[in-house]
């Protein structure tokens, strides 16, 4: 496949090197210093394009992905807010598009196994449940998105809880969560490229479940991985459904 790159950043040049390995082509790359080029270029020159930007950023590609017929994998985090919208855009437009907070193998087991442990441990309500992630200190976006994932998989399980809040560390505010809210704690340090722990404390234990990414290799695999499973397909896809113990 040629696949275009939006965003030529960490997850970008990385992703490039997993594409050259799989023998696919880089038809074009697009970053914050050609961006405002990016009407002259030929982006047709491409079969589908792989988004890992900026929020913002994320949201103008996914329209132009739309507005040219292109098929477009997103892995940039902090746009969710924007998800109804992108996707009755994309179901309204016949456009293709498969998005996901993480593209790590590791990391959807982890969902999967996520949900089946809030199940678990929901009913038990000496538990109190709370999510922490450590990332790197250039990350834009807090809580993670990988974080907002594991909680939703924890609401599902708790008819008392249903939404979460998040406290990242280093700043003011005191945010103490209510009965009803998750709290997902979001620390920034030196270089880490992605932790996730879930957390069940009572007075006498604690369960913990923890992933721990050593580099960034699995989500630029996985990415390549994503847009190799959406070629061919129309609609709009979650990373999830690429992986058969979720259907
Ligand atoms: N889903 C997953 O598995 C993963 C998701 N992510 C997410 O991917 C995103 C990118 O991460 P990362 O590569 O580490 O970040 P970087 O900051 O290293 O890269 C971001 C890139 O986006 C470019 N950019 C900025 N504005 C635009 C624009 N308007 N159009 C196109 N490109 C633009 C930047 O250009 P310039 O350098 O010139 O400013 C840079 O090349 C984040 O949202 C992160 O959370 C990260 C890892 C895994
Ligand atoms: O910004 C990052 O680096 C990462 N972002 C994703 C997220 O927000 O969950 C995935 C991964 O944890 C790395």
């Amino acid at each position: 496949m040629k696949i275009g790159l939006l965003g030529y950043g960490k997850m970008g040049q990385l992703i490039e090197r997993y594409a050259l390995k799989r023998g696919h082509d880089i038809a074009w790359t697009v970053d914050a210093n050609n961006r405002a080029n990016i009407s002259e270029m030929d982006l047709s020159s491409a079969d589908i394009a792989i988004d890992f930007s900026t929020p913002d950023a994320a949201l103008e590609n996914i329209s132009l992905c739309f507005e040219n017929n292109l098929p477009i994998v997103v892995g940039t985090t902090g746009w969710y807010e924007h998800l109804e919208e992108v996707k009755a855009t994309c179901l309204e437009a016949d456009q293709s598009m498969l998005y996901g907070s993480n593209f790590s193998i590791g990391v959807n087991i982890f969902f999967h196994v996520n949900r089946l442990l809030a199940q678990a441990v929901s009913p038990y309500k000496q538990y109190d449940a709370q999510v922490e992630e450590i990332h790197h200190i250039h990350k834009l976006d807090a809580p993670s998105g990988t974080a907002i994932t594991i909680a939703e998989g924890i609401l599902d399980a708790y008819d008392e809880k249903d939404r979460w809040i998040n406290r990242l560390d280093g700043t003011e505010d005191e945010v103490i969560p209510a009965k009803n809210e998750l709290l997902i704690e979001s620390l920034r340090l030196e270089e880490v490229p992605g932790t996730h722990t879930v957390l069940y404390s009572s007075e006498v234990d604690q369960i913990e479940f923890k992933h721990t990414a050593h580099s960034r290799d699995g989500f630029a695999l996985g990415a390549v991985v994503a847009a190799e499973w959406l070629a061919g397909r129309k609609g709009f896809y979650q990373v999830t459904e690429m992986f058969d113990f979720n259907k």
